[in-house]
């Protein structure tokens, strides 16, 4: 594949063309949105004109709602050998797509498990996918130099492709990102009305559960819509459990000792299918879930502390696996919680107080 047209130039299609202009696809972008489109341009992703011939492939990098018509403009402009998508649906677009009678020969359904809770071009990464599932729902009539160029695309933005078919797509995401999405708004609702007292005591876990309630409403509209029935299946399971929950609460405030029993059973349950379910979710860059051992550094408030750190377990010769930054309410110090291999944490302790850091171990 040398050109590719990337039509949709926010977050998805301005990541895409920034990892192929990266590895030397020529990409041609296009948006409905002309300030999108120049600033996508303007960050390195592609050029903003029209291809001078036909692209080997066209990613549509836009609203699920709208990839159908989108398709059919294209193939009716012969913009593309082949196109492909990236929408958090398969099913309801593929629907549409029949409906609007476009050649499904040179088209593959596609969509990246990856993403921000910003949109737009600026919020854009080139390596957004590094790593990251990729779904590809081919279908009987896709044909394989179609089928070719999207594995050579998924491969050029260093992700894994995943076949799956749409509905067995949909279902899947409708578990891992569909519901969970809501689950993040629906705590995030809890906070509208809070006092200013009690949000700035917010520390890294309830920003970790409500980090996806920041995304565009428009968008996710869309994609809940398209996938609403799989959606409202996995929350009517999370409701019964939270009824249970509640239940199994009101009876740990209870005087009676059995009610109170009973309440720390339910709630003890819950807590143990938690520790279950989260062990089933696999590590970074889809490897088998990993163990990694927290080390807490108190770092000042105060440019290149940071930097200083890094450096320090650079030095160290230990990998940071992953990361988090706690700001401490009213005080110039955050607290960065260090993920490393179990096997290197305390070695680095040792090293890191050597060197003056404050290890809350
Ligand atoms: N936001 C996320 O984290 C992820 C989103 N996706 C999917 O990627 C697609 C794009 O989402 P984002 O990049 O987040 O949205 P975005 O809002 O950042 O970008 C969408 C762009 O499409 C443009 N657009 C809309 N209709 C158009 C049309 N008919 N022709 C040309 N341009 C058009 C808009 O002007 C906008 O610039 C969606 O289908 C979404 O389901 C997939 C994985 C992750
Ligand atoms: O921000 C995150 O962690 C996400 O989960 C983003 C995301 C949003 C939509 C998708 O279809 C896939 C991934």
């Amino acid at each position: 594949m040398r050109t590719a047209a990337v039509v949709g130039t926010g977050l998805i299609g301005t990541s895409v063309a920034l990892a192929l202009t990266a590895r030397g696809i020529t990409v041609y972008l296009h948006d409905a949105d002309s300030t999108a489109v120049r600033t996508a341009a303007a960050l390195g992703a592609g050029l903003d004109e029209a291809p001078p011939a036909e692209v080997d492939l066209a990613v549509l990098a836009v609203p699920p709602g709208r990839i159908a018509a989108a398709l059919k403009d294209c193939q009716d402009q012969g913009l593309a050998h082949s196109y492909t998508d990236v929408g958090s649906v398969k099913e309801q677009p593929l629907l549409d797509i029949e409906a609007l009678r476009c050649d499904v020969s040179r088209y593959i359904g596609g969509h990246p498990l990856a993403g921000r809770e910003r949109s737009g071009p600026f919020a854009a990464r080139a390596d957004l996918f590094d790593g990251r599932p990729w779904v590809l729902t081919p279908s009987k009539e896709t044909d394989t130099e179609t089928l070719n160029r999207a594995l050579e695309m998924v491969a050029l933005c260093r992700a894994v492709p995943v076949v799956m078919e749409p509905r067995a797509h949909d279902h899947a995401v409708a578990l891992v990102s569909h519901a969970p999405h809501l689950v993040s708004a629906l705590m995030a609702a809890r906070f509208e009305d809070a006092a200013d007292t009690a949000t700035r005591l917010a520390g890294q876990g309830v920003r970790d559960v409500t980090r996806i309630a920041g995304s565009d409403p428009r968008l996710w509209i869309e994609i809940l819509g398209a996938n609403a029935t799989a959606v409202a299946d996995v929350l009517a399971g999370f409701a019964d459990d939270l009824n249970e929950t509640v239940t199994a609460l009101r009876e740990l405030a209870a005087e009676d000792d059995a009610k109170r029993r009973s309440g720390e059973e339910g709630i003890g349950g819950i807590l143990r299918r938690g520790n279950v379910g989260h062990a089933r979710i696999p590590g970074k860059h889809g490897a088998p879930a990993a163990r990694y051992e927290s080390v807490p550094v108190v770092v000042g408030d105060q440019p290149g502390e940071l930097a200083r750190l890094f450096g320090d377990v650079g030095i160290a010769g230990v990998n940071i696996e992953d990361m988090s930054i706690d700001h401490s309410p009213g005080r110039p110090a955050g607290l960065v919680e260090l993920m490393v291999d179990p096997a290197a944490a305390e070695g680095l302790v040792v090293e890191l107080r050597r060197k003056g850091w404050n290890v809350q171990r």
